[in-house]
């Protein structure tokens, strides 16, 4: 048998876990992990650090896992996504649809169990806001699709606070707001990249319905926008100056890459730009947790 044919026919453990998108959920399970820590000034309880990001990261897990079956269609005419398992055939739809019941349901019971039922309410809201909202119905019908859809992935770090406090805290909200922020340059700043596939799939994204130039602008005005809203976090005390001279540093690095989009002579910048937004969003939420332990905490008198 060729290997293709095994490609197309069998599925391991690999094509379930590819389900999950398990590299964007380590990324959120990085917020929420630290959302945690931020809560409090003393340390976590380890059972609602470890079952808490577990039923966030299963949750978020059955979220994607449903995306690649509302999806395939759509996944299979672009070339970064059309060896999915589920667009390649090798998960039939059902079986990826009850593998996501199986993780929603799992990660549901951990957070009510184990946690809180504000945490686990939260928790679905942002699934079915990804996986339902955002896919079923905001994806193909507007170029602002991202930006609304972009409230679910902003929730870790808000879920993760919420599971060791039990109540919404405005400083919780405010990592969800720097998510939020950075959701539009991090998103566009591939989908210029990758236009012509969008375009063949039929996505309304938004360099096919206004543009290159169009979206580069809203990359540098969002990107002006998430640095002025990382600087929340030191304006209300929240953090000290470790993280406000972190949230300058990164946040001038971002806006570099933005300006080079914009000024096109760069024919790299939109991948550049795209994978420096994970490095920033990685960074800034690790020198939160950096600041809080070295600063924010001991001048508090904790
Ligand atoms: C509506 C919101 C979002 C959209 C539309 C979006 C879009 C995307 C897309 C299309 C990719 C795939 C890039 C590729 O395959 O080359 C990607 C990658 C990634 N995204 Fe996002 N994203 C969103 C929110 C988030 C959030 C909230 C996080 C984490 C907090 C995140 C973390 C990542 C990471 C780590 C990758 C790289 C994955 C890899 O290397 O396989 N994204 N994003
Ligand atoms: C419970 C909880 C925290 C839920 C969050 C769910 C989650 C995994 C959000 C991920 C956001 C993301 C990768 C969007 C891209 O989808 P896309 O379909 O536009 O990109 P694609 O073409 O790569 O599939």
């Amino acid at each position: 048998m060729s290997t293709q044919a095994v490609n197309v026919h069998s599925a391991g453990w690999r094509d379930y876990y590819e389900l999950t998108k398990p590299r964007v959920v380590m990324l959120m399970i990085l917020t929420s992990v630290i959302g945690m820590l931020l809560a409090t000034p003393g340390m976590v309880p380890l059972d609602v650090l470890i079952l808490g990001n577990l039923g966030i990261a299963l949750c978020a897990g059955a979220a994607a896992t449903v995306n690649h079956v509302v999806d395939r269609h759509i996944d299979v005419k672009m070339a970064r996504t059309n060896n999915r398992p589920v667009a390649r055939g090798r998960v039939e739809p059902q079986k990826a649809l009850g593998f996501a019941l199986f993780l929603g349901c799992i990660g549901m019971t951990i957070l009510l169990g184990f946690i809180n039922a504000l945490t686990a309410w939260l928790t679905l809201f942002s699934l079915l806001g990804y996986a339902v909202i955002y896919t079923m119905f905001l994806k193909r019908a507007t170029p602002q699709n991202i930006v609304i859809g972009g409230l679910a992935g902003a929730a870790p770090p808000l879920l993760g606070w919420v599971a060791v406090t039990g109540d919404i805290h405005g400083h919780g909200l405010l990592l969800a707001l720097i998510i939020f922020a950075w959701t539009p340059p991090h998103f566009w700043a591939l989908a210029v990249h990758r236009r012509d596939e969008y375009a063949k799939a039929e996505i309304p994204m938004l360099p096919i319905t206004h543009g290159e130039h169009y979206t580069k602008v809203h990359i540098l005005l969002y990107t002006f926008m998430l640095l002025a809203v990382s600087l929340l976090p030191f304006a209300t005390a929240m953090l000290g100056w470790i993280y406000l001279l972190g949230a300058v540093i990164l946040g001038l690095g971002f806006l570099y890459w933005a300006v080079e989009m914009l000024r096109g002579k760069n024919p790299k910048a939109g991948m550049e730009t795209f994978k420096y937004s994970i490095i920033y969003l990685m960074a800034l939420f690790c020198i939160m947790l950096l600041d809080h332990y070295l600063v924010a905490l001991p001048t508090s008198g904790v």
